[in-house]
């Protein structure tokens, strides 16, 4: 049994994270919750500063936040001295909430809106990745209007197939994300912003895609980056002083994934950029990453309780837990991979195969198709491992499931960050036709 970060086994043959019984968080909170590790995250985010550091590379780590957002994670973030990658306007408005520095935030997004633009302009953060050209109209006539600068990178899609699922991939050609290197849509783009009184080019971007297991397609998307900003020199005398790798590093969801180090994929960044600049006397970029998964992924373990079951004879063995797609669609969406144990009874032989069902109304929501449990009794505690990414800020409403609360633990310590959705809260947003004035009702 693998466990992870601060995860540990009690006196009591519970699982504990943080220092505190995961029961004692279930009865507490109740279920389903999720439970962050804290110093897990920290330990995440200081690797990368660190590697950073000690190679002497300027560099910002931004947490992808699409990962999993909320004023609390924004919070810890914030202290970590990571920068912070937000994809909306609501994202935008949580790291406001969390008096995230101005400075240090970076707007992506492939239809930002206008009103989003102007937020990103009212709130003089840090640097818009440009995505396509109808955001390049929008910031300049937005900048214009405010006469207010803003720094700003471009996106490109490099053509790099990384390898992973195809949906979460996004540096192929045939992406909705980005201007493509290739066919001179960058050039295009670049040509039209990089003389704007208002707009500072930084540099480029590209994320190519997430849950990557090795460092090859970084070097190759570094190497086409720097190629382009070289060309640029040469041609406009202009200088990037930014390279944004994007994120991507991949984590262990079970024992098939073999993550590398972020020393790694660092190296293999850094190594690219010092020849390439060595060879053509560039000035070295700062060069930027945006971890989400890596940062939060296995940090994340989500306590649910079993509830029913049912024995499809010589088929399998389903047992239904409190939770499901609703609060991580990944393994309906991807066929995404997890393990699981039964956090009440960790020193007992988890030898017993059944495949974990959601409760949704749904035959597809099954969070774990293969699972091996101790032998499985009704109201035990199950806690899959590595739902700290894309679970909750994928969660949604369907059956009209409350989310799950969000707990974070630290040093002996809990402190609930995200509250439980209520059934008040589920329907705060309805308009019952009975309230209608008389003759308006449809
Ligand atoms: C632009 C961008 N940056 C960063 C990330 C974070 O990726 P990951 O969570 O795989 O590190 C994503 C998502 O894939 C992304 O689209
Ligand atoms: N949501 C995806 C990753 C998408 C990353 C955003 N570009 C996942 O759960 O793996």
């Amino acid at each position: 049994m693998h466990l992870y970060g601060t995860q540990s086994i009690n006196e009591n043959g519970h699982l504990t994270i943080g220092g505190v019984d995961t029961a004692d968080i279930a009865s507490e909170y109740g279920t389903p919750v999720i439970v962050y590790d804290i110093a897990l995250f920290r330990a995440r985010a200081n690797a990368f500063k660190e590697t950073f550091r000690k190679a002497g590379i300027r560099a910002q780590v931004a947490y992808a936040s699409k990962a999993f957002s909320s004023i609390a994670i924004y919070e810890i973030a914030k202290e970590e001295g990571l920068s912070l990658d937000v994809v909306s306007g609501g994202e935008l408005y949580t790291a406001t909430k969390a008096g995230y520095p101005r400075e240090r935030i970076h707007f992506h997004g492939n239809n930002k809106s206008y009103e989003e633009l102007e937020f990103a302009f009212e709130e003089s953060i840090g640097c818009i990745v440009i995505d396509n050209f109808s955001e390049i109209d929008l910031i300049k006539e937005i900048s214009e209007k405010r006469k207010q600068k803003m720094d700003v990178l471009i996106r490109v899609t490099p053509g790099v197939e990384a390898h992973t699922h195809s949906y979460i991939t996004t540096g192929q050609e045939d992406s909705k994300f980005g201007f493509d290197l290739k066919n001179g849509q960058t050039d295009e783009a670049f040509l039209k912003l990089y003389q704007h009184p208002y707009i500072n080019v930084l540099g480029m971007h590209c994320h190519i895609g997430s849950q990557i297991f090795e460092t090859e397609s970084f070097r190759f998307a570094a190497e086409a980056l720097m190629t382009k900003m070289i060309t640029w020199q040469k041609e406009y005398d202009f200088i990037c002083t930014v390279l944004n790798l994007g994120g991507g590093f991949g984590i262990r969801y079970t024992e098939e994934d073999k993550p590398l180090e972020p020393s790694a994929y660092v190296k293999e960044m850094a190594t690219i950029v010092s020849s390439m600049t060595d060879k053509y006397n560039y000035p070295i970029p700062e060069i930027w990453i945006e971890p989400g998964r890596s940062l939060v992924g296995d940090a994340g373990t989500t306590l649910y309780t079993y509830g029913s079951s049912k024995i499809v004879p010589g088929v399998r063995t389903y047992i239904a837990v409190d939770g499901g797609m609703s609060d991580n669609i990944r393994p309906a969406l991807y066929g995404a991979k997890y393990t699981a144990v039964t956090a009440n009874r960790m020193n007992e032989p988890h030898s017993t195969k059944v495949t974990i069902a959601g409760k949704c109304c749904e035959s597809g929501d099954k969070l774990i198709e293969e699972a091996f449990l101790a032998t499985p009794v009704e109201g035990d505690l199950i806690a899959t491992f590595c739902t700290g990414a894309y679970s909750y800020s994928m969660a949604s409403n369907y059956n009209r499931l409350p989310k799950p609360a969000v707990v974070f633990v630290e040093n002996g310590k809990h402190q609930l960050a995200i509250r439980r959705e209520t059934y008040d809260d589920i329907i705060r947003l309805d308009i019952p036709l009975s309230n209608v004035e008389s003759g308006e009702v449809l």
